[in-house]
């Protein structure tokens, strides 16, 4: 269960751009936020998946509250999450082989017993052929790239999985092959899901439910002057 309750955040403490967001994924869950271009979703994702500092509110996570973000997090509620960004290219290090990326988690954390099975798996799930596995991303496209990055998310089997506009730029076949993918992955899991993004279609049919942005946070018009 992830929980958080008047959560402020942004890049300037005097102008937050997400105000008093408060939501709650249940475990299992998959819960869509809509929103307009730039009102803050991938700013409260990043808060959501202990990736960037609130400057006001709490989280909870099965009802503890999280007091460190980043690298600072203590382990077990780190790899809790996994997450997919919405540009594969900016989230994936260039000079990676696409196995070496997915594995990568599992080497960060000691694990690297388990490299070959679970990139095998993984490479399977998500649709990579063998020969894409030993591509750099300059050799490989955009949709290809995001397989690998949700191999990635996927691969110490996150209880909560956050996808921030996952397929925005890839084409409706890609789309279907990832949604598909997560899906699979939910229901072996139980993994919970919040996807971000501004396609509701697509929310609506992916998520239990959907909540707007304006359900979630105060606007910025709100602010006090
Ligand atoms: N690293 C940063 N430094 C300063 N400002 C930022 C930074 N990242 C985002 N912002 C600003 O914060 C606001 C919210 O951005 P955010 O990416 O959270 O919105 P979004 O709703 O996810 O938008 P989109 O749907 O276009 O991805 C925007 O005005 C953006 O310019």
């Amino acid at each position: 269960m992830l929980e958080l309750r008047s959560v402020t955040a942004g890049y300037d403490r005097r102008a937050p751009v997400v105000r008093e967001a408060s939501l709650t994924l249940a475990p299992g869950q998959a819960l869509g936020l809509l929103g307009p271009s730039g009102c803050g979703k991938s700013t409260l994702a990043r808060v959501a998946a202990l990736l960037h500092r609130p400057d006001a509110g709490t989280l909870l996570l099965d009802g503890t509250p999280v007091r460190r973000w980043r690298h600072r997090a203590p382990r077990e509620q780190r790899t809790a999450f996994g997450v997919v960004f919405q540009q594969p290219r900016l989230a994936a290090d260039p000079r990676l082989r696409l196995a070496d990326l997915i594995a990568e988690p599992l080497r960060a954390t000691g694990r690297r017993d388990q490299i070959p099975g679970r990139v095998t798996e993984l490479a399977e799930a998500t649709g990579l052929t063998p020969d894409l596995l030993t591509r750099r991303p300059h050799e490989v496209s955009d949709g290809q790239l995001q397989r690998a990055c949700l191999a990635r998310a996927l691969v110490l089997r996150p209880r909560i999985l956050v996808c921030d506009e996952m397929t925005a730029m890839l084409d409706a076949s890609t789309t279907a092959a990832l949604v598909a993918a997560v899906e699979r992955y939910r229901r072996e899991t139980g993994a919970a899901l919040l996807a971000v993004g501004h396609d509701r279609t697509l929310l609506d049919r992916w998520c239990d439910r959907t909540l707007h942005w304006h359900e979630v946070a105060r606007s910025r018009a709100d602010a006090p002057t």
